[in-house]
């Protein structure tokens, strides 16, 4: 049964393959291999490996650069996974796609469900949402997980940025009004396991399809999340130069970005815990986890 991963060489996409690796061969296509933005291209791989599963964890992930260039992350956030999803549909094979807390509004403080109105307020997110439609339209056996925040011991991400600059600077100011779960990608992938029947040749989806969101459990801003990054790490015995007295909080409006971020990213998990019978672990507990993996490396 072969399995195949996009966005192999991301952070959700590198964990994948460690956490599928066991359950057949991989495919995990490199840009160089693979060109996702090349629709002939990714027809002719489907056709010629005939995946039983389909994973996909390619996107486009830059979401200020993705205010000017639009037609970039619109091919690969909704044109993509909508021709995935008519290959999965069509060879009546499982599809698992991932999407984000930026498809929601983000006001008020109440955390957004899956059955939640959508507005996003940027480009990424606008075209991650129109990937979730063509997905969920597409009559495929799906499941697409709306995660927020992601960070992993490997890849680009605040947490690994955070680490750099408290080793680079003294004082940092860090947003403290937009709210959310981070999200280790490692938990995604093991969540993704948990919810596939990965026995069964093709691979079925062990719970109801649709929406899940998926995160740990609790809630922080981005100030909160590089706090607790900076005193796990001197818990751990690392060498910083931040002053924890210097970590200042601001304002989204004094930090302006070409994006719009959601200022509410809470996200209910009770779809997910009741599909999978789990409850989901804090982020301080998967922060801590991620770190010790970051430092075992
Ligand atoms: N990062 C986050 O904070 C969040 C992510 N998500 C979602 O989770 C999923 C995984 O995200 P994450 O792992 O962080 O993403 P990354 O940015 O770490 O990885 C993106 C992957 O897509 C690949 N890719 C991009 N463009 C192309 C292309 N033209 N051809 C081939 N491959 C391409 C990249 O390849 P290459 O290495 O060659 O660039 C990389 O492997 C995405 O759906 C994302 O929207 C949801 C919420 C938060
Ligand atoms: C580096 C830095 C960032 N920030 C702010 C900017 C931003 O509001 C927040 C996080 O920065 P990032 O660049 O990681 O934000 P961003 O790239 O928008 O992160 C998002 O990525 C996409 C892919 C998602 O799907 C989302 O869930 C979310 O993880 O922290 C500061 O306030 N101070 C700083 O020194
Ligand atoms: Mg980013």
């Amino acid at each position: 049964m072969a399995i195949l991963i996009t966005g192999g060489s991301g952070q959700v996409g590198f964990e994948l393959q460690r956490e599928f690796s066991l359950f057949g061969p991989i495919l995990a296509p490199t840009r160089h291999e693979l060109d996702l933005t090349n629709a002939h291209a990714v027809d002719a791989y489907l056709n010629e490996h005939r995946p039983e599963l389909i994973l996909n964890a390619a996107a486009y992930t830059a979401v200020d650069k993705a205010e000017s260039e639009p037609a970039l992350a619109k091919c690969l956030n909704a044109k993509l996974p909508k021709q995935l999803a008519g290959y999965a549909a069509k060879h009546d094979i499982p599809l698992v796609h991932y999407s984000t807390d930026y498809v929601y509004p983000g006001d008020g403080v109440i955390p957004w469900r899956e059955d939640s109105s959508t507005a996003p307020l940027s480009v990424y997110g606008q075209t991650k949402l129109e990937g979730d439609q063509a997905v969920s339209q597409s009559g495929a056996s799906c499941l697409i997980f709306r995660t927020s925040w992601v960070y992993a011991a490997r890849g680009n991400n605040f947490m690994k940025t955070m680490l750099r600059l408290g080793c680079e600077r003294e004082g940092l100011t860090i947003v403290n009004d937009q709210v959310g779960a981070p999200t280790p990608a490692r938990l995604i992938a093991q969540i993704t396991r948990l919810a596939l029947i990965t026995h069964h040749s093709p691979p079925i989806i062990g719970i109801p399809t649709g929406i899940y969101h998926l995160s740990p459990q609790g809630e922080t801003s981005w100030h909160g999340f590089a706090c607790e990054i900076f005193e796990h790490a001197l818990l751990l015995g690392k060498k910083l130069a931040i002053k924890s007295e210097r970590v200042a909080s601001i304002a989204t409006a004094a930090y302006p970005t070409p994006a719009q971020r959601p200022l509410n990213s809470r996200m209910a998990l009770g779809k997910l815990e009741a599909a999978l019978g789990i409850t989901m672990p804090t982020w301080q507990s998967q922060l801590s986890l991620t770190l010790k993996e970051l430092y075992e490396k």
